[in-house]
């Protein structure tokens, strides 16, 4: 690419933990991630590709002063609360941060004359599956107002599309896990609720028992099954996407997940053997909201986007993860997290 070529991609939500996997790879890939965030859940040690630009995303004058400073060709919105279970509790703050902000977003982004965004779904539109594995014509029923949410957002991107000309691309992530495959970055949620960061504390020692929301699902051994995707796959995903949209690509959607489906139990037998402890577990009431089975029919990424997971094995998935729990409280996570972030050649791009 020729310096000075503006290929600055704003990353909304790019301090997160799926948003710096994003960065990382955007920038192996020649762009300029330009990371707005308001630090919420994200860590600034954890924007190392790219700006950092704190703001939220429902201050408007804030987001026009960054799309106008860096002039970026696209977006990919990541920035939202996700927690299935919290979004029960407390629906308002769902709505709030991931409905209006993203119509906050969305408007400065026509302002701004950005015309593409690859946009962070989620499987949970589908709520609970009529059949499996779930391809992207199953009814979208959600069961929880997190999962609401992102359906509303999915039908605004269509509307807008028609009308504005935005075109977008809405990912249906799946169960999202594991950490960067050298060991940069990793899943660092106050507090954590995903069920593999979870099991390797407890394995770790870091926390009593796990809790197993639920062992009286219509699954094989009544826990409940999801479909793990690698973080860094997901994040190359992304990159795909992009070229999809920048190729001229219609509006669309497409899971991404791996077709594999593993129940609690059996992620809980992966940590046991990968961290060689044995987990003390014990079975607490299904949490609200959460489908006995999520599992994706992955084909249609495959076909659109000319993407395959390759690094979504559970051994690789729960191995990351462990080593980068593990580093956590070592000298090897302090030292990386003090690390500056890239000038240069970035800084010159970035028109900083
Ligand atoms: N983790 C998963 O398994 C999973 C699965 C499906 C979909 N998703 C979606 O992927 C996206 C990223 O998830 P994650 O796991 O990386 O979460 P995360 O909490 O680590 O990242 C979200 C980022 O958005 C920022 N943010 C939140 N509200 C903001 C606001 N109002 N203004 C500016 N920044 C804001 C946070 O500070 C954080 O850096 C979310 O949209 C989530 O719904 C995640
Ligand atoms: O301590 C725990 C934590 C989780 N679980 C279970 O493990 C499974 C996975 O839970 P979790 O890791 O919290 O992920 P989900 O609730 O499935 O949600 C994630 O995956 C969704 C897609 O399935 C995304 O939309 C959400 O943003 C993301 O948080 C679920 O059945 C949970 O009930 C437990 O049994 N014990």
């Amino acid at each position: 690419m020729a310096p000075g070529h503006n290929h600055n991609i704003l990353v909304v939500g790019g301090a997160g933990y799926i948003g710096g996997h994003t960065c990382k790879a955007l920038a192996r890939a020649g762009y300029l991630p330009v990371t707005y965030d308001n630090l919420v859940s994200g860590h600034e040690w954890a924007v190392k590709w790219g700006p950092l630009e704190h703001g939220d995303i429902r201050d408007r004058s804030r987001l026009a002063e960054v799309i106008a400073r860096y002039r970026p060709t696209a977006a990919i919105h990541l920035a939202a609360y996700a927690c299935v279970g919290e979004s029960v509790v407390n629906p308002a703050k769902y709505y709030h941060n991931n409905v209006v902000g993203t119509l906050s977003l969305l408007e400065e982004l026509r302002a701004g004359g950005v015309d593409k965004l690859v946009f962070s779904s989620t499987c949970a539109t589908y709520g609970a599956p009529l059949r499996l594995p779930i391809d992207e014509a199953h009814p979208r029923s959600p069961v929880s107002p997190y999962g609401h949410s992102k359906e509303m957002i999915e039908q605004i991107l269509r509307d807008y599309d028609r009308a504005y000309g935005l075109r977008t691309i809405a990912l249906r992530y799946f169960n999202v896990a594991g950490a960067d495959l050298e060991g940069e970055l990793g899943e660092d949620h106050d507090p954590e609720t995903h069920l593999i960061p979870l099991a390797i504390e407890a394995a770790l020692g870091r926390r009593a028992a796990l809790s197993i929301f639920g062992d009286d699902f219509p699954t094989p051994d009544g826990t409940a099954i999801r479909d793990y995707i690698h973080v860094v796959d997901l994040a190359v995903a992304h990159l795909h996407a992009l070229e999809y949209l920048e190729s001229g690509g219609a509006t669309t959607a497409c899971n991404l997940g791996t077709g594999c489906g593993y129940s609690v139990r059996e992620i809980v037998s992966a940590v046991e053997e990968l961290t060689g402890r044995e987990l003390d577990t014990k079975i607490a009431p299904r949490r609200a909201g959460d489908p006995p089975a999520l599992v994706a029919a992955p084909e249609r990424a495959y076909e659109l986007l000319g993407w395959r997971p390759l690094c979504s094995g559970l051994a690789t998935i729960v191995g990351t993860a462990i080593r980068w729990a593990r580093a956590q409280s070592s000298g090897e996570a302090r030292a990386q997290h003090a690390a500056p972030r890239p000038v240069g050649r970035d800084a010159a791009r970035s028109g900083a």
